[in-house]
């Protein structure tokens, strides 16, 4: 049975070392905590204002715009090389376990992705480089995500551990 990476690595067209190359650079001291918060920042203003897909914006009804920026902020930074802010907080991050509640479909992985990439774009101060790393990294963990997804649609039980967290 193909594990959850390899059908990570599948789905997103993004092999492990691309997706993991996040770990060579430490990508928090680059770009700086401030960069961190004005890229979630900029992604959930998209995503509460996703109007064209509202399918997509509705799986976030439940959580409060100003609480997911944080917690999305903290994961990453403490995911790319910076104090861990999430986990101090929250936690082990268990990304597939926390997003149990919600359906992690392909469509909703690449509408995920869509947004995040206009961040990305839009987010002053992210070298082309550091942008590449990160776009590579969220499009693997999407696809793991939704592999989780999937496999709790099986058989009800979930890992805790992944490669995406620290
Ligand atoms: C694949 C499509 C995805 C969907 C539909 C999705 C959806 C959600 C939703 C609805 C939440 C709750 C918002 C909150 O209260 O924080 C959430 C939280 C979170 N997501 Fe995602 N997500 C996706 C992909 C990702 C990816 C790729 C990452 C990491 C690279 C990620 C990291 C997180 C983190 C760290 C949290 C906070 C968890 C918590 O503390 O409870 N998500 N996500």
């Amino acid at each position: 049975m193909q594990s959850l990476q390899e059908k990570a690595s599948e789905w997103s067209g993004v092999d492990s070392a691309d997706a993991f190359a996040i770990d060579n650079t430490n990508l928090f001291q680059k770009l700086g905590l401030q960069t961190f918060i004005n890229l979630s920042t900029n992604f959930y203003n998209r995503v509460y204002d996703d109007e064209e897909e509202e399918w997509f914006r509705s799986i976030f009804v439940n959580s409060k715009k100003e609480e997911a920026i944080q917690n999305q902020y903290e994961f990453f930074v403490q995911r790319m090389g910076g104090p861990p802010l999430y986990s101090q907080r929250k936690g082990h991050p268990a990304l597939i376990g926390r997003h149990r509640p919600f359906p992690v479909t392909h469509q909703a992985a690449e509408r995920w992705l869509y947004h995040m990439e206009k961040a990305l774009d839009s987010t002053p101060d992210i070298d082309e480089d550091s942008k590449i790393k990160m776009k590579n990294f969220f499009r693997h963990t999407a696809f793991f995500l939704v592999a989780g997804d999937e496999l709790k649609n099986q058989n009800g039980r979930v890992p805790c551990k992944h490669g995406a967290s620290k």
